[in-house]
This record gives structure tokens, sequence and C-alpha cells, in this order.
């Protein structure tokens, strides 16, 4: 699992994330949300190792990894799928698939090649293409498969669904409540609270780089005054 006790991160003599805590019990999805500019991707990148925590503790299965650089945090199962995907234009998406394939931790090999592309069958099709010839939809699939092909605990989705079309939404939604189904973490991201609610077993809302409610997704649903209050819906 992942814990994060009172993480402080900054962008120079920008304060950012102002003390964050938070859980992801093992196998749990988790909806993180908010309004534009609250911290959510800092807190990802944060987790990640891409920038640098000024205090506070990072923990994953009881290890402290405060500090790790990403690739170390990748080796220990966690995938990373980026706003604005991060595919490599310039390599086919056969290619783009298979330099990410790797065994998990303790050697967990559930995701594959043909896994991948059993799940996403729009993408088998295209498999000689260039990353920069695919429409959005996707690249947000070969992006989401490669992470997958490294057979991650925890995967974290920023925005996957940002700018597709409502058909290829449903369908990255239908992907994401699979991965889950399979046991493997999810931290996500997204803009639609409905959909990140009712896929997601948890959910917390930052303001201000702060995490200012935490629930199970459920109950938040619920809970309209504290939605339209923190997120204005
Ligand atoms: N590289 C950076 N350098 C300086 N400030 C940054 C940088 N990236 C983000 N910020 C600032 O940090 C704050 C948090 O941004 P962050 O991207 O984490 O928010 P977010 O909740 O993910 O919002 P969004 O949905 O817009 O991505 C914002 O005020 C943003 O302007």
């Amino acid at each position: 699992m992942l814990r994060i006790d009172s993480l402080n991160t900054y962008y120079g003599d920008s304060h950012v994330l102002q003390g964050v805590d938070l859980s992801i019990p093992a196998g749990k999805s988790l909806g993180l949300m908010g309004r534009n500019g609250m911290g959510k991707t800092t807190l990802i990148r944060s987790v990640l190792g891409y920038v640098p925590a000024a205090s506070g503790k990072i923990a994953w299965n009881g290890r402290d990894v405060t500090g790790l650089p990403p690739e170390k945090m990748a080796r220990l199962g966690i995938g990373y799928v980026p706003e604005g995907r991060g595919i490599f234009p310039n390599l086919s998406v056969r290619e783009n698939l298979i330099m990410s394939a790797r065994a998990g931790v303790n050697g967990r090999n559930d995701w594959n090649f043909e896994r991948v592309l059993e799940t996403f069958p729009r993408i088998k099709e295209r498999l000689d293409h260039g990353g920069q010839q695919l429409s959005g939809g996707e690249q947000q699939m070969v992006s989401i498969g490669r992470a997958l092909m490294t057979n991650p605990e925890l995967l974290i989705l920023d925005e996957a669904t940002e700018g597709l079309a409502p058909l290829i939404v449903q369908e990255i939604w239908r992907v994401i409540e699979q991965i889950c189904k399979t046991g493997i973490s999810t931290l996500i991201v997204d803009r639609n609270y409905r959909a990140v609610l009712s896929h997601t077993d948890l959910a917390a809302v930052m303001e201000k780089g702060r995490i200012v409610l935490a629930d199970n997704s459920k109950s938040l649903l619920e809970k309209q005054d504290a939605l339209t209050q923190y997120l204005g819906v």
C-alpha cells in the first residue's frame, strides 16, 4: 500500500503541497479530485520522485521511499500514465509497448503484449503505426498499455480521459474498471467527478495543496454540499 504523511513540496518559493496525508490500501482504487491548480499533479509527481519532497514521508509497502528517483519507484511497482500521455511519437505502437515490458515485483507477469492487445482491440490494428499517427484516444490506450506492461501493483492515471470523444472515454473507463478488478491499486485523477466516484472505492479532494475531504466514493457522491464547495459542481 501507499502511505503519504505530512508531505510538503515547493516550486521555488511557492509552497504547493502543504502537509498532504493520503493512503491507498492494497488493491483499492482512489479518485483524487480538486479544481485546477490545487496540486493533484504535483502530488503524483512528488510520490513518483519527479519533484523532491521538502519534508514528510512517502511509504510504499511499508518501506520508506521518500526521495527515491522515478526509475526506482517504477521498479518498485508503480506504473504511471501521465497527463498528455507520454508515448514515443517516433516509435511504432508495437515498439512503444514492447520496450516497457517487464515482470513486476515478485515476478508478476499477468500483463503482457497479448493481454494488452486483447484489452485494447483498437490498437491491435495499429501496431505498425507511429505514435504520432494515432488519434488521441489511441495514444491514451497505448500509454495505459505501456504502463500495464510493467506489471505494476499501483497504476497512477492523470487525466486519462481528457479531450477524448465520449465513446472513447467510456472505453477508457471500462478498461480502468477491468484493471481495478485484477487487484491492481489505482490512483485516478479525472475532471468528471461522477465518473471518478462511480469507478473508485475511495476518494479525496484537494484544495490549495491540502486534502480537505477523504471518504469512500459512494458516501461522497451523496455529499452534494461538499462537492459544490470544493469542486464547484
Ligand atoms: N513546474 C512548475 N513550476 C512552478 N509552478 C508549478 C509547476 N507546475 C505546477 N505549478 C503550480 O503548482 C500549483 C499546483 O499545480 P498542479 O498542476 O499540481 O495542480 P493540479 O491540481 O494538477 O491542476 P491541473 O488540473 O490544472 O493540472 C499551481 O499553482 C501551478 O501553477
